[in-house]
């Protein structure tokens, strides 16, 4: 089952995949793009490029990161090219339609190594001047004074993880900055690039009220620019604050309260402007991310760095089938294989004709305008989405209740519904494996193999 809640929404979980030996997966996959007249799904990507080192961990963070030993951004420079290199010849594609750097904290890199990067796509892909280049920003001073030298390595969106407005909360976060230092990095990223400029905001905090809640957002809608990412904070296992919930050192607001406060948060967005496109973001003057879009558009994606997942068809070692990588998590390991074999990665899995349509459906359903007709059409030609849904007891109760819309433009949550996604997914899920697995064998073959890793070469 794919992993998906109100959280990080820019968070592409590893879905519980299914592998698949042998070809018919990807000769579906190949049908699918052929028959819907798109083999340009295959011709393009985005990129996202992983720099796995912070300064600390913040209490909540369970994701990739690691306080670095040493300074090694040189090395780190050269298997980022390399590896960019390896995975750009193996995908094939020949335009890279995004660029994002993440982490970790990426604002701790030098400009250079972006600019090095960037070099490495556009000398074996296109990547026109217009793509969306986004860098994570952790708001310190460190951080600030980088972000014009940024812009020159090629970087045209700043992505700001302001996370509280509160000192205090900032600490019980153990986050490397003050509310001060993001206003000032707010104010400076706008400057450089106004209209591209996002930031990261969590709520759910220890000792948070709806109240307090509502006053923050409203002084950082003074002041932020034209996109907002809104994420739940989730107690992650094995985090210093899941110890401190469970020894109730530390308390987090109830489940009726942190909804209540993602409710007036959305209300609050819309009065100022704001759209909401997807679950935890929102928009105003057309500022969406290009880059997540991708991800919940369903397009390929290709991701470098110790621990970046990708989903593209290796079309250079002659395959046609779409699959899931993910990328050595260890730095120094990571390293070690990109200089020995050229690339770290570490798991691959081929996505069969059903993976590939639980992803899409997963990814798409957290868009507000969910997937349309023509966008399902591209994915799955066979079955169209009347077909899939329309006959299912409870997807008629999720459209009764007004939870969820069928119409002539595709399907989508309401307004109420996008906030109770996680808990129609599941029976979304059921149905389109029982439709799909009920077609004729040929139509799905690929879900019908023997399950299987590829050991990656
Ligand atoms: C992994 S961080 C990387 C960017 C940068 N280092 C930072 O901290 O801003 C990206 C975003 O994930 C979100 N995030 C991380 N851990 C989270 C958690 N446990 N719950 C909700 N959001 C989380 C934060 O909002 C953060 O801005
Ligand atoms: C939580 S999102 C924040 C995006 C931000 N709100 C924005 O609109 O630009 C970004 C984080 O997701 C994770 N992430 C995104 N794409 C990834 C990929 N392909 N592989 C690994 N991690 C990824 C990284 O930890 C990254 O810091
Ligand atoms: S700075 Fe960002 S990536 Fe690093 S520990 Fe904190 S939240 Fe995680």
């Amino acid at each position: 089952m794919i992993k998906h809640t109100l959280r990080a929404a820019g968070r592409v979980t590893s879905p519980g995949l299914r592998c698949f030996s042998g070809t018919p997966g990807g000769e579906i996959i190949e049908d699918v793009f052929e028959r819907a007249g798109s083999t340009h799904l295959t011709q393009q990507a985005s990129l996202y490029v992983h720099w796995p080192y912070c300064l600390r961990r913040c209490s909540y963070c369970n994701f990739n990161k690691y306080i670095p030993r040493s300074n090694n951004n040189h090395i780190m420079t050269e298997c980022l090219q390399q590896e960019t290199e390896t995975l750009l010849q193996l995908s094939q594609v020949s335009c890279i339609t995004s660029v994002f750097f993440g982490g970790g904290t990426p604002s701790l890199a030098q400009p250079s190594t972006i600019s090095a990067v960037l070099e490495t796509v556009s000398r074996h892909a296109n990547l026109s001047d217009k793509a969306e280049v986004t860098l994570e920003v952790n708001p310190t001073p460190v951080g600030m004074s980088k972000l014009e030298d940024f812009c020159h390595a090629g970087v045209n969106r700043f992505s700001i993880g302001v996370q509280s407005l509160q000192d205090e909360d900032l600490k019980i976060l153990g986050r490397d900055h003050s509310s001060h230092q993001a206003l000032q990095t707010i104010e400076e990223a706008r400057r450089l690039c106004p209209g591209r400029v996002s930031v990261d905001v969590m709520f759910g905090r220890p000792k948070q009220s709806v109240e307090s809640w509502e006053k923050e957002l409203s002084d950082l809608l003074r002041v932020c620019d034209d996109h907002v990412s809104l994420y739940q904070l989730t107690l992650e296992r094995g985090t210093q604050l899941f110890k401190q919930v469970q020894s109730s050192e530390m308390t987090v607001p109830a489940d009726d309260v942190t909804a209540e406060m993602y409710q007036c948060a959305r209300r609050s967005l819309h009065q100022h402007g704001f759209q909401q496109y997807e679950v935890s973001n929102f928009a105003r003057h057309n500022a969406v991310s290009e880059h997540n879009m991708s991800y919940w558009k369903g397009r390929q994606y290709i991701g470098v760095g110790p621990g970046a997942h990708g989903r593209f068809v290796p079309l250079g070692e002659g395959s046609v089938i779409r699959e899931a990588r993910t990328q050595t998590l260890e730095p120094d390991v990571w390293i070690l294989e990109v200089q020995q074999r050229g690339h770290g990665t570490r798991r691959r899995i081929h996505l069969s004709h059903l993976d590939f349509l639980e992803e899409a459906l997963v990814m798409g359903m957290r868009m507000t305008e969910g997937i349309t007709h023509k966008h399902w059409q591209l994915f799955c030609p066979q079955l169209s989405l009347n077909e899939v849904f329309g006959m299912s007891i409870d997807v008629q109760e999720f459209l009764q209740s007004e939870q969820l819309i069928l119409d002539d433009r595709g399907l989508r949550c309401s307004w109420d519904g996008l906030a109770l996604l996680d808990s129609m997914l599941p029976s979304l899920l059921l149905e389109l494996e029982t439709q799909i697995l009920q077609r004729p064998q040929s139509d799905h073959q690929a879900d019908a193999q023997t399950e299987k890793t590829i050991h990656p070469r």
